[in-house]
């Protein structure tokens, strides 16, 4: 799962904040440092952000203009586009950047994309569950899902709108009512819950955050998220059971967090935007070909009885290559697992019975 990505970002950003302005490299070398070890002149790959204008979409936009995999980047949102993609696409990197706005060019935003990242829809607020998203968030996601089966029906989707664990099976239902579901195409993106689990877990056990790797189950909310820190690498951290019960308890609530210090200022948007960054370029690479791209994320899967579930995920050329099993896991983590089913469960079929209502 550790992907090269993660390590040249490490890498590039702490090259950056030791190096003298005499000495920094070049922007174009920083982005390919960034977010790509291929040498080779990568395959043309348009992306769309919908929800491009949010405070996710923009730093996410920044960073895919950053991707040298993407060769145009489409920016969407039902306001302030055109301001965004002006202002990134003077970044001297590969892509082409088109910015849309309103329902009547989001056809054009998603025509022949490869791959559609959606952080479109009303962040959370202090006092607020994912869940309290639905009502609104779920109407949105409904219209970008039909309009992504009509426009781009191939294209892989990165689910980032609240409640994913609701989200993701209303987008399925979507594409199976229109005729183009693809399970191997849709992802719920909880490569937030993967990064704050590792930057956790190296701050308690005092080694390498760029040497971590904790892979991170189930879904994403509250207890529905279940980090397996039994299966931490590096290995040798004796931490002990309360350690890993209150690692497991902050990576849990590691959103609730950021939303309570932004004190009615939305959630997090720069280390999601990071995340759905590092999601994206995992997905690309698989695309393109590029062998063991391995990430968690929310899948349709059949590794427990929850017909969705976030695992360890390989991605190749059709999205989905191989779902991989949860591993061995301490008692702690097998209790987590049984904890969160229920309501796991009952996010998706309020999902499903949303998208069939
Ligand atoms: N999966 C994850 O790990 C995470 C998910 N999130 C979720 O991401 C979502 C976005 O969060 P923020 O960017 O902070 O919110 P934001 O409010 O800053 O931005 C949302 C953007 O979506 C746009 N939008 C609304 N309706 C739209 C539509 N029909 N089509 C296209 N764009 C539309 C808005 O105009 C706005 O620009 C929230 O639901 C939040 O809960 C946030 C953090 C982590
Ligand atoms: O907590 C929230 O509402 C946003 C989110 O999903 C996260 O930061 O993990």
């Amino acid at each position: 799962m550790r992907t090269s990505m993660f390590r040249s970002v490490e890498s590039a950003i702490r090259r950056v904040s030791t190096s003298s302005p005499s000495t920094s490299t070049s922007s174009t070398h920083f982005a390919r440092r960034c977010f790509s070890s291929e040498s080779a002149p990568a395959p043309a790959r348009k992306v769309a952000v919908l929800g491009a204008a949010g405070g996710i979409g923009q730093p996410l936009a920044l960073l895919m203009k950053l991707n040298p995999l993407v060769s145009s980047l489409s920016l969407y949102d039902i306001a302030g586009t055109p301001g965004v993609a002006a202002d990134v696409s003077h970044i001297n990197t590969r892509s082409e950047v088109a910015g849309y706005m309103g329902e009547d060019q989001l056809a054009q935003a998603l025509d022949g994309c490869d791959l559609v990242i959606i952080p479109a829809g009303v962040p959370r607020k202090p006092g607020m569950t994912r869940d309290d998203l639905f009502n609104i968030n779920a109407g949105i996601v409904k219209t970008l899902c039909t309009a992504i089966a009509k426009y781009c029906p191939h294209a892989l989707v990165n689910m980032i709108s609240n409640p994913v664990n609701s989200t993701v099976p209303i987008a399925a239902e979507i594409f199976k009512k229109a005729g183009t579901y693809d399970e191997k195409r849709l992802f719920g993106v909880t490569t937030l819950d993967v990064v704050r689990a590792r930057t956790f877990f190296a701050g308690k056990a005092n080694v390498n955050v760029a040497d971590v790797n904790v892979p991170v189950v189930g879904g994403h909310a509250g207890i529905t998220i279940l980090p397996l820190f039994s299966q931490a690498t590096p290995k040798g951290s004796n931490l002990s059971d309360e350690q890993i019960t209150a690692l497991t308890k902050r990576t849990q609530d590691g959103g609730t967090e950021v939303v309570e210090a932004k004190a009615g200022k939305g959630s997090a948007t720069l280390s999601m935007a990071y995340a759905g960054a590092v999601f994206a370029d995992a997905c690309l690479k698989g695309l393109n070909g590029v062998p063991d791209i391995v990430e968690c994320s929310y899948v349709q899967s059949n590794i427990t009885d929850i017909p969705f579930f976030a695992s360890k995920v390989r991605l190749g050329k059709n999205g989905v290559e191989e779902i991989l099993g949860l591993g061995p896991m301490s008692d702690f983590e097998k209790e987590g697992l049984e904890k969160l089913k229920p309501e796991l469960l009952s996010s998706i079929e309020k999902g499903v019975k949303f998208a069939n209502q």
